[in-house]
């Protein structure tokens, strides 16, 4: 049975004038799980509860399978690291390596030479103050720092903000670099749809204070069709829309063909075309047409979330 790294159990947190919640999730072990959402939806305050920044009012967390109610332990806290989406100002004053002395008495498993061989490939600034640096060096900073620590459970939040695409693409690859070598799970908040394509194994979408639900990446990607077809005339049309319930937008375009958007095209295009309609062409959506579908109620194959327990 896969062990979860982190359960959410009808987790709610009052936030100003709304609620964030009940949330329901289950991260599993060794994966990379991407949070996905608009501004404000809830994502950081989400993290935030995962590193006990801040607490629920309501429901239960349990990280690799265990509560912990006000403080977790020690010996978990040191196996968690945390990317902020702003970076903490105690740290201005001192350099990086001061920085990283400092973690090094905190994270046992802390790799020195692994943060050393980071700072190098992403040219962090040596013996500059990390207030002074530039939003993109500190960030690069703080991923090597976080990377450097070993943890069992890693948690990012835009870490790609201000980063250029040199800087990137270094991060892309050190986290799958580190996902090949460890069983860690992580956890990242993130606009960039690149990201996601390139990193996550599964897409949580959060979106006013819920949460969505859970999917499959590669089940995700590809699993809506824009279509055009050739259609008679409407009553062909309406015979087509009969055919595929699910299928949304129908629309006849000044060209004369229809086209419209549907899941599992490829299973239906057989039955489309013994309709004796023609299809001229289609694409795959991209990512953020997904999920804006989603966010309307049409959402794709979700992972279960209910546990056996
Ligand atoms: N410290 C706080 N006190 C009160 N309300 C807050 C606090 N931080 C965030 N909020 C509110 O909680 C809601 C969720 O904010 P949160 O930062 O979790 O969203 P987000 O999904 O991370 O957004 P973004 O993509 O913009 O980073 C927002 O309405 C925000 O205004």
């Amino acid at each position: 049975m896969v062990q979860q790294a982190i359960e959410l159990r009808n987790v709610s947190k009052k936030r100003r004038n709304r609620m964030i919640g009940p949330l329901n999730l289950n991260l599993p072990q060794g994966y990379i799980t991407a949070l996905v959402g608009q501004n404000g939806s809830g994502k950081s305050t989400l993290l935030h509860m995962l590193m006990q920044l801040s607490f629920p009012e309501v429901g239960e967390i349990r990280w690799f399978e265990e509560a912990h109610g006000k403080e977790m332990p020690l010996s978990l806290r040191q196996t968690i690291a945390h990317v902020p989406e702003n970076s903490q100002s105690e740290e201005n004053l001192w350099t990086a390596e001061e920085a990283a002395e400092f973690r090094r008495q905190w994270y046992p498993a802390w790799d020195q030479k692994y943060f050393e061989e980071l700072l190098g490939k992403f040219e962090v600034p040596q013996g500059a103050r990390l207030g002074k640096m530039s939003k993109g060096e500190r960030r690069k900073f703080e991923i090597a720092a976080a990377l450097a620590a070993r943890p069992k459970l890693l948690l990012l939040d835009e870490p790609s903000s201000g980063l250029d695409p040199f800087a990137w693409k270094i991060l892309i690859e050190a986290l799958r670099k580190y996902m090949d070598e460890t069983n860690a799970t992580v956890l990242i908040c993130t606009h960039i749809i690149e990201e996601v394509r390139r990193l996550a194994d599964y897409i949580v979408l959060m979106h006013h204070g819920q949460l969505l639900g859970m999917a499959e990446k590669d089940s995700l990607f590809g699993s809506w069709n824009e279509v055009w077809v050739n259609a008679a005339d409407e009553e062909e049309l309406q015979e087509l829309a009969a055919e595929l319930p699910d299928a949304l937008n129908f629309t006849w375009e000044p060209s004369g063909m229809v086209s419209f958007i549907t899941q599992k095209f490829h299973q239906n295009e057989k039955r489309i075309q013994q309709l004796g309609v023609k299809v001229i062409k289609s694409r795959a959506l991209e990512l953020d047409e997904i999920l804006s579908l989603w966010t309307q109620g049409h959402h794709p194959i979700l992972i279960d979330q209910k546990r056996g327990d």
